[in-house]
């Protein structure tokens, strides 16, 4: 049994098509991260994962059911973009109050040491932070120990010190066998906390695989130097060269072969190369290259 599946999954609203005929399965376990552009349709899969819309066309199931029944039998976890904190209970009371509504839950040292809150216990929710209310979102996700856990953007008001927090608890959890699904725009956090990064733009999905899948999907490397004023006539015909880029005097190759596409360079080309650098395709040419407006 799948934990998540998305069949043929679209959502319009009025004569905006959100998501575009979406097909997903995700296996127990995994820990997958949503990617896209503002718009993409993350937030509206997200929501139609969580019951709280319904497709116009397709069929999801969550561990067998429909979403509605998996978040009924809190087998579902979520840490949504809003969701208010009663301002006058304490970060503890919370918790407890939360937990205490699941059939069997976390415990709540357990919780509150998952979210790294342990210190906070006693702090009333009106005087949080932005980075550790979201902690405590985090902490009221997990309460219940739902098997799947869905993160939209859950990192969005953190600072540094709290994202890394933050990612260590969630890999805590996610290691005990259960499923974990994030949106984020953050590309590195997709790269170093999930197992699979699925890339959607216009609704639909334009890549599926590893981070580094993805990134060698990309096109390999870039070569990049100053170019200043001189023609880019014929970079294009470099060999391995499949996009060009001139940006503020610096020209951007990307390449599947850099050692001859550098070689031509030189040796087929008169132009004065400075500050040549090589790199790997990472995961933001990946993200820029398959979410490129046509
Ligand atoms: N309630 C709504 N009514 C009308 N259009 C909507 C509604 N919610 C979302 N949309 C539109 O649907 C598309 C997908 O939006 P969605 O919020 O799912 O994207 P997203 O990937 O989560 O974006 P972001 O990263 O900005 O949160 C966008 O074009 C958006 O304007």
């Amino acid at each position: 049994m799948k934990a998540i599946a998305f069949t043929d999954v679209s959502k319009s609203y009025g004569n905006v098509l959100a998501v575009d005929g979406l097909d997903l399965a995700v296996e127990a376990g995994q820990t997958v991260a949503l990617l896209g552009p503002n718009g993409a349709g993350k937030s509206t899969s997200i929501n139609m994962l969580l019951g709280l819309l319904r497709p116009t066309r397709g069929r999801i199931e969550i561990l067998g059911r429909l979403p509605e029944e998996a978040v009924s039998r809190g087998e579902i976890g979520a840490m949504t973009q809003s969701g208010e904190l009663i301002p006058e209970l304490t970060v503890g009371e919370l918790v407890d109050f939360v937990r205490r509504l699941y059939p069997s839950p976390l415990g709540l040292d357990e919780i509150l040491k998952t979210a790294d809150l342990t210190d906070l216990v006693r702090r009333r929710a009106a005087k949080l932070s932005g980075g550790q209310a979201q902690r405590v979102r985090f902490a009221l996700a997990i309460a219940g120990a739902p098997k799947l856990l869905v993160l939209d953007e859950p990192t969005a008001a953190m600072d540094v010190e709290s994202r890394l927090r933050f990612w260590a608890g969630m890999r805590d959890y996610a290691a005990g066998g259960r499923t974990v699904l994030f949106a984020t725009h953050y590309l590195e956090e997709a790269d170093e906390h999930s197992d699979r990064v699925i890339v959607i733009s216009g609704g639909r999905i334009v890549a599926d695989g590893t981070a580094a899948q993805i990134k060698a999907g990309a096109g390999g490397h870039t070569v990049r130097f100053v170019l200043d004023g001189q023609s880019s006539t014929g970079l294009d015909a470099l060999p391995g060269v499949s996009a060009v880029e001139i940006s503020a005097g610096t020209a951007t190759l990307r390449t599947a072969d850099p050692d001859a596409t550098v070689a031509a360079l030189y040796r087929g080309t008169s132009l004065e190369v400075r500050e040549l650098r090589i790199t790997g395709a990472d995961l933001e040419d990946a993200f820029l290259a398959l979410t490129r407006e046509p």
